[in-house]
């Protein structure tokens, strides 16, 4: 792709392609703020409408436009794109949209924002996680918030003392800036997708910690060793976790790559409650838990946790778990992340296990033990992109997807964007 395809692509789509053109024929747009953000509420204006294969297409043009954007202002784009990702999702024309809409709305912002690249896949999950909460399973009588997948809200998972007890801890607890990737890879970053602080619980802090983990994992019949250390997180002043997965990083294929040790459920307890009231004028429900593919936004509800597999009956990571934490505005959020693993984690937790260890076992990063690629949640027909005009740049830029990254990017004095002759 370049410039004249991406314009073509985008106007094509009715995104605000004369905006679009008008900053990308400027090649200062990619090192300015407001250029950069312009460009990406742009190209995502009207997204929703699109269908499955224009979604693929804009996705394609959004992500080649990132690459162009100076890396420092990366942040803003990725903001912007998750800004109208949020209208996207959260708009009433949704009631009429299908779970694969969703789907690719997900994809269309995990993609534009250059959060996904190709990656591997687990192939060796041996868990069949619909046996234990199918309809026969030992869950049946939690609330079913979707069938397959099952998700799985279970009210009063704690007492009301337990629940006292956890808060009363947090509060004089030290709360550090969430990270992503479960911390445990060197590159695990203080992201802009999380902005909340969490804080871990070691094993033994409190009875009521102990006895969450231990029921989590028997729920799934599990043992408590199998549960990461707790995690409690707060959220506040609009604080968010964007779109991601449990398991691992979603790569931009739709694959998920495992990060270890292997996730295999997750159990979610609000601490605390946000009510309707507390939502703001756009409609936007206040930090509620959303899978964008399922249909699903659950309010926090203090004592109620939700419940969900992060692999699919056939063992492998599944897309359609993928969820987020909206904003919370003008409240406080406190939440348990309860991970029950596939292999035991212990006391030790996760920072002392053997991760190369894990790898090896699991082929995680080795191309050859994982050659068969995870379908993306929702398969998006390819589309030919759109013949460029007949003036068509003379641009050389091929670089066209996921193999773009920082280093990839032109210097700031790179010509692509310069006006066709
Ligand atoms: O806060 C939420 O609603 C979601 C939190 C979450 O998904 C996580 O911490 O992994
Ligand atoms: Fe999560």
């Amino acid at each position: 792709m370049d410039a004249a395809q991406c314009l073509a692509t985008l106007k094509a789509l009715g995104a605000d392609a004369a905006v679009v053109s008008d900053i990308v024929m400027d090649p200062a747009w990619r090192r300015d703020p407001d250029s950069v953000r312009s460009c990406a509420a742009a190209t995502t204006t009207n997204a929703f409408r699109d269908d499955g294969p224009r979604r693929a297409a804009r996705a394609r043009a959004c992500q080649w436009l990132r690459a162009k954007v100076s890396p420092d202002l990366r942040k803003d784009w990725d903001a912007m794109i998750q800004l109208g990702q949020n209208d996207v999702v959260e708009t009433p024309q949704r009631s009429e949209e299908t779970a694969e809409d969703a789907a690719g709305d997900v994809l269309m912002q995990l993609v534009s924002t250059g959060s996904l690249v190709d990656g591997e896949m687990d192939q060796t999950l041996p868990e069949r996680f619909g046996e234990v909460l199918g309809p026969s399973g030992k869950l049946s009588q939690g609330r079913q918030l979707a069938r397959e997948p099952p998700v799985y809200l279970l009210e009063d998972f704690v007492s009301a003392s337990e629940r006292q007890a956890m808060l009363q801890w947090a509060a004089a607890a030290s709360f550090a800036h969430s990270r992503i990737d479960g911390g445990v890879y060197a590159d695990s970053a203080r992201s802009q997708a999380r902005t909340s602080t969490s804080c871990a619980v070691p094993r033994g802090t409190l009875p009521a910690f102990d006895a969450l983990a231990e029921r989590a994992a028997s729920l799934i019949g599990g043992r408590a060793n199998q549960v990461e250390p707790l995690q409690v997180v707060r959220y506040e002043g609009g604080q968010r976790f964007d779109n991601h997965h449990d398991a691992g990083t979603v790569r931009p294929s739709g694959a998920i790559q495992v990060v270890p040790p292997r996730r295999i459920a997750t159990l979610l307890l609000f601490l605390t409650s946000i009510d309707e009231d507390d939502d703001d004028d756009e409609g936007v429900p206040n930090g509620a838990t959303v899978f964008p593919s399922l249909q699903i936004a659950q309010r926090p509800k203090a004592g109620a946790a939700l419940l969900w597999p992060n692999i699919g009956l056939d063992g492998r990571p599944d897309g359609r778990t993928i969820h987020r934490g909206n904003p919370v505005r003008g409240t406080v959020k406190y939440a348990v992340n309860v991970w029950i693993c596939a292999e035991d984690v212990g006391d030790r937790g996760v920072q002392s296990l053997d991760l190369e260890k894990l790898r090896v076992k699991y082929g995680i990063g080795n191309a050859a033990a994982a050659p068969v690629p995870f379908p993306p949640p929702v398969p998006l027909a390819p589309v030919a992109p759109p013949a460029p005009p007949a003036s068509s740049s003379s641009s050389s830029s091929s670089s066209s997807s996921s193999s773009e990254s920082d280093d990839d990017v032109p210097p700031a004095a790179a010509t692509d964007f310069e006006a066709p002759d």
